[in-house]
Parts: C-alpha cells; sequence; structure tokens
C-alpha cells in the first residue's frame, strides 16, 4: 500500500524542482534493487515495479534543461540497463560506481513477442592485469565457501564477485558471509556487506564518488537519491544538505527522509514529475 509522502518530505521535493536554473537541471537519481524493483530470491528475475516505470518514463519525456534522471546500482551496467528497462536519456551508473553509461536506444518495448533491448553508450572499462588476476581469486575462493553453504551461490560482475546467501540457512549464511569477508581481506580487495550478499571488488569505488562525480558532470543544482542498503549509505554521506536524500525500507541511516516501501519509492519520483510538469 502506497502511503502519502509526509509534509516534510513534500515540502523538501518542492524546493529541489525550485532550485533548478538555466544550464543547471535538477538530478533525479535511485538505486534499482529494493527500491525501484522488490527485492527477491533470483537476481535475474528482479524487474521494477509498474509504478516506478510509470514515473521513470514520466520523468524522462521532461526537458533535459530542468531535469536529468540516473541509476545508480551495484548491478553490473549491462544487466542494470537489461532489468530495469530504464528510458532514453537514463544515465547508468553500474558496479557501484566502476562502470558508467548512458540508454542511448530502446527497442521491443511495445511488443509482447520481442524481447526488450536496451543499447548503453557507455565509458570503456579495462581491468589491469593484476586487477583480473585478483578477481580471478576471489571468484574461485567465493565459489568454494558457496559450496559449502548449501543454498549459497556467486555472481559474476566485471570487476567483482558476490556471494549470495538470501537462499541458505541462516547460520550457515552468516557463517559463509564472514569468511567471504575474510577472503576479500587476504586479496586486499574492497569488501562491501548488503542485504544477504558479500560484494568482493577489485576497483575501488562507491556509489557516493559515483553520484558526486555524475552532478559535476551535469552541473546539476541538487539531487535527489534513493536508496536501500548499506552501500547507498556511502551516496547520503556524499551529498549536501540541500540534496534530498532518502532511505526505502528499515535499517540506519544519515537520509534526510524515509519511505517504508517500493511503492512509496515509486511515489516519490511520480511527485518529483508532477511538480515538473
Ligand atoms: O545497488 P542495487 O541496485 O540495490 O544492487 C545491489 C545488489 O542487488 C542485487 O542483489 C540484491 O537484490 C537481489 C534481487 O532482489 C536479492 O536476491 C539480493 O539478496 C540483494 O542483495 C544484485 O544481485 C547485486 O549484484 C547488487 O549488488
Amino acid at each position: 500500500m502506497t502511503m502519502p509522502l509526509s509534509p516534510d518530505l513534500t515540502d523538501a521535493l518542492a524546493t529541489f524542482v525550485a532550485g533548478r536554473s538555466p544550464g543547471h537541471p535538477v538530478l533525479v537519481a535511485s538505486d534499482f534493487d529494493g527500491v525501484l524493483s522488490p527485492l527477491v530470491d533470483d537476481p535475474s528475475a528482479s524487474a521494477p515495479t509498474p509504478e516506478a516505470t510509470e514515473a521513470l518514463g514520466r520523468l524522462a519525456t521532461l526537458p533535459a534543461s530542468d531535469v536529468r534522471l540516473a541509476l545508480v546500482s551495484g548491478r553490473d551496467l549491462e544487466t542494470l540497463a537489461t532489468l530495469s528497462r530504464a528510458p532514453l536519456g537514463t544515465e547508468l551508473v553500474g558496479s557501484h560506481g566502476a562502470e558508467q553509461g548512458v540508454v542511448v536506444g530502446t527497442a521491443g518495448r511495445d511488443d509482447g513477442d520481442e524481447p526488450a533491448s536496451t543499447t548503453v553508450e557507455g565509458h570503456p572499462f579495462a581491468l589491469t592485469d593484476d586487477e583480473r588476476s585478483r578477481l580471478d581469486a576471489v571468484r574461485s575462493g567465493l565459489e568454494a565457501i558457496a559450496h559449502d553453504a548449501e543454498g549459497a551461490w556467486v555472481e559474476d560482475k566485471p570487476s567483482a564477485a558476490v556471494l549470495h546467501t538470501r537462499r541458505a540457512e541462516p547460520d550457515r549464511a552468516a557463517r559463509a558471509g564472514d569468511a567471504a569477508r575474510a577472503l576479500g581481506a587476504q586479496h586486499d580487495a574492497h569488501t562491501m556487506t548488503g542485504k544477504d550478499v558479500v560484494e568482493i571488488a577489485v576497483v575501488d569505488t562507491s556509489k557516493g564518488v559515483a553520484l558526486v562525480r555524475l552532478r559535476d558532470e551535469l552541473d546539476a543544482a541538487a539531487v535527489l537519491y534513493l536508496g536501500d542498503d548499506v552501500t547507498d549509505e556511502r551516496a547520503f554521506e556524499a551529498l549536501s544538505s540541500t540534496d534530498v536524500t532518502v532511505k526505502v525500507g528499515p535499517g540506519e541511516t544519515v537520509a534526510r527522509f524515509r519511505v517504508d516501501t517500493v511503492e512509496d519509492a515509486a511515489a516519490v519520483l511520480a511527485e518529483v514529475a508532477r511538480l515538473l510538469a
């Protein structure tokens, strides 16, 4: 069920939108899993809610001089583009900031028989030989850990490997998570703990670094960012008090505002689209 937005958040969104000026659009940015898309056991089955898709679509039709749209995710860029079905012109930040691109083409969206396809123009991304060999070692180590924890499995990304424990029994999941974090330290890698995941990356980045970079590239007047996970705290921390930060769901946060559900998150995006129309 969608709850009405709090008066404080509604006021903050109105102030946010009013802050745009010629050459300085507002930047509306969101996390994907747990914000636009409900969390599910199988990450390949994630999909944005119809309300989120509708709100993103409306934002994307507004003049780029007023608003720019971005998804900032731990997903790798290609998977983010495919699953999010982000509209044309959306800036995509993948792998927690290691990858970046923009949606330059969409096809097959209105034809039920055709798979949807999204074309992304991205900045080139490549690992060094040292990073590649450390990633191979991390991946093998995580595979061994997952093998000993029934229900756990490993997701591959261009710059990281991720141990998923959502389907493992809680004690086993906790032990596997501890072993994964120890593995990350052993390989001098960057370990991030998220919702039933431990991600070990060989590239040092964060959603905060990526979001500030994007804000500067776009000369944005202010940023709205919605996130649900521990890794989103880096984005909330990197923004300023004039930006609007929204935590989705429970858990400690430094965000200025909180909403409860993915439906409420879509309502925030819809309200921004309404204010800008
Ligand atoms: O930054 P995000 O867009 O929130 O991506 C974070 C991670 O999302 C995926 O894992 C999470 O969602 C899965 C599907 O709902 C769920 O099964 C898993 O437990 C969640 O942690 C994705 O698989 C990771 O690679 C992303 O880093």
